[in-house]
């Protein structure tokens, strides 16, 4: 079969001789000389077109291991201009649920021109599968110039690409949150050259609000990892000039919910890089996890939640551990560490005393983070997120003295202050929360005591746990006839004899309620 090139080839001598006569005196004296004129340039720019060889240059989105930036680059440059001006004849738009404005995106096969000089510049995108049934399907670009320009197309073009990109990167850029797909491992045995590139990471961007200034955090802490990325940031010569790699393990450890997957957030706002979520519980060997390492792009942060469960996989089919805690001991000292620059590695822990002690080696984990429970500093930056107290608040000291005795992570505090109500009730609320939080601590207390007591044989264990049921079971009656009557907080008094108040409103809803239907019968036979 032909291609659409080659017959516009074959067809060049008919244009040839079309011209020759539109040329020949004879018929040149008969026509006008703007339409000879143009006829002729219109003759030059085909054979131009279609005589001239050509250039493609094929740019794979991924290289051996790692993506490619330029791909990344050409991407980003294709998108903009198909937003901004060129469009092609065919293109993709889509909204997604949150999003304000729809995107424009680029077809594959789908040609799309752009300009640089005199340079007429087409781009493809071209997909590809490859030969094992399972392996990701290849992308890639192709763009096509006239030959003679490479020079110009690939020191001064896709040059200016790439740095557009890399600026935007930094100044202007949206923080992805990368987690892996690993699907089909099992089911087909790749080449060796093959297994990195089965490293399948899926992303979103993080739309996390998160910064270091929100964080409820000691603002001691907070200066200090502030000036930690920024020193890395800024550090690559001093890097180089002590024979380090460019890299920076943090160790974030403390109680659920004190705001340690919120800090990675607001660490990845802060210096601009992508978060590589790492989840290892997927029962990962050892190969695996060396392969994405090699998978991820510098500028990036790399993140192992709960690394105390490492040692914990057990995998049945295979029956034996696979990932341990030496393994990844072995990773960050070895392979962690020669690969790309600019990394961050970012560990949590809900039980830093669980942790194998070489991984609290100096030298592995350069800064170690302890997230705590509320203090009132804290407290304070939460109510001016949530509630926009900027100044003093009458109930301050009251909520100072309670979180001095009791221990709340940041977490229950800002699920109180989400609460509906005008400021005033919502911080009520609190009061009354965390007095809630002061008694149960007495009682654990309590019991802890007794129990704890040599002369135990005394010990109403069971009457003492009834009790404690009992004062839940009132609470949840509280918060029922709460919901009934539709008050707040401040209504619910102590004295209140709840039982009786939830039978009684119980009582009238189904009164409410018959009368309704009683109303609608009478309707009814009216109407017949
Ligand atoms: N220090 C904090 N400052 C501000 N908000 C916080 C803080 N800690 C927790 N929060 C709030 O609580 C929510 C849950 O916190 P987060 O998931 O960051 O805690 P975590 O320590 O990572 O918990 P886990 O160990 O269970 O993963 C956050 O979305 C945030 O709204």
């Amino acid at each position: 079969m032909f291609s659409f090139m080659e017959m516009l080839k074959s067809l060049a001598p008919f244009f040839t001789a079309a011209v020759v006569i539109v040329l020949s005196p004879f018929v040149k004296e008969r026509i006008p000389y703007a339409v000879s004129n143009y006829l002729v340039s219109t003759f030059n720019m085909w054979l131009a077109r279609f005589c001239t060889p050509h250039i493609t240059v094929v740019i794979e989105e991924k290289g051996e291991l790692k993506s490619n930036q330029i791909y990344e680059a050409a991407k980003a440059h294709l998108h903009t201009l198909i937003s901004d001006s060129t469009k092609p004849k065919r293109f993709k738009v889509s909204k997604e649920d949150r999003q304000t404005e729809s995107t424009i995106d680029i077809i594959k096969d789908v040609e799309v021109i752009d300009y640089f000089r005199e340079i007429k510049l087409k781009w493809k995108l071209r997909t590809e599968k490859e030969e094992y049934r399972y392996s990701p399907t290849k992308k890639y670009f192709e763009l096509s110039f006239d030959k003679g320009y490479e020079m110009d197309v690939l020191d001064s073009y896709l040059d200016d690409i790439v740095d557009r990109y890399e600026r935007i990167q930094k100044e202007d850029k949206v923080v992805r949150i990368y987690t892996c797909k690993e699907k089909n491992r099992d089911r087909v045995v790749y080449p060796e050259k093959d297994r990195d590139r089965n490293v399948n990471w899926s992303y979103v961007n993080l739309e996390h609000s998160a910064t270091i200034e929100k964080l409820a955090m000691n603002p001691e802490q907070k200066e200090m990892l502030k000036d930690d990325l920024d020193r890395f940031l800024g550090g690559k010569d001093l890097y180089n000039k002590v024979g380090k790699s460019w890299k920076r393990g943090y160790l974030l450890y403390g109680p659920p919910g004190t705001g340690k997957s919120s800090l990675i957030a607001a660490m990845a706002n802060y210096v601009k890089f992508n978060i590589y979520d790492l989840n290892l519980t997927a029962g990962l060997s050892n190969e695996d996890l060396r392969s994405i390492l090699l998978s991820t792009t510098d500028r990036s942060i790399l993140v192992i939640e709960d690394v105390d469960c490492c040692t914990k996989f057990y995998d049945k089919e295979k029956k034996h551990y696979t990932f341990t805690q030496s393994g990844l001991l072995n990773i960050m000292d070895g392979l962690w560490s020669s690969c790309g620059d600019e990394r961050i590695i970012v560990f949590t822990t809900n039980h830093k005393d669980q942790l194998d002690p070489a991984l609290l080696r100096p030298g592995r984990m350069d800064v170690h983070v302890h997230m705590s429970y509320c203090t009132m500093d804290g407290f304070k930056i939460l109510a001016s997120n949530y509630l926009n107290i900027e100044a003093d608040h009458q109930l301050y000291r009251q909520i100072e003295g309670l979180l001095e005795n009791v221990e709340v992570t940041p977490a229950e505090i800002a699920e109180e202050l989400l609460k509906s109500g005008g400021t005033d009730v919502v911080l009520g609320g609190l009061v009354k929360f965390l007095e809630q939080k002061t008694l149960q601590k007495a009682k654990a207390a309590e019991l802890k005591e007794l129990l704890k007591s040599d002369d135990n044989t005394d010990v109403d264990v069971e009457g003492f746990v009834k009790f404690l049921k009992q004062e839940k079971l009132k609470n949840a009656k509280a918060a029922e006839a709460e919901q009934l009557l539709k008050i707040d907080h401040t209504y619910v008094d102590v004295d209140v004899d709840v039982e009786g108040l939830v039978k009684l409103f119980k009582q009238k809803k189904l009164e409410d309620a018959k009368a309704a239907e009683t109303v609608q019968v009478n309707i009814q036979k009216n109407q017949n």
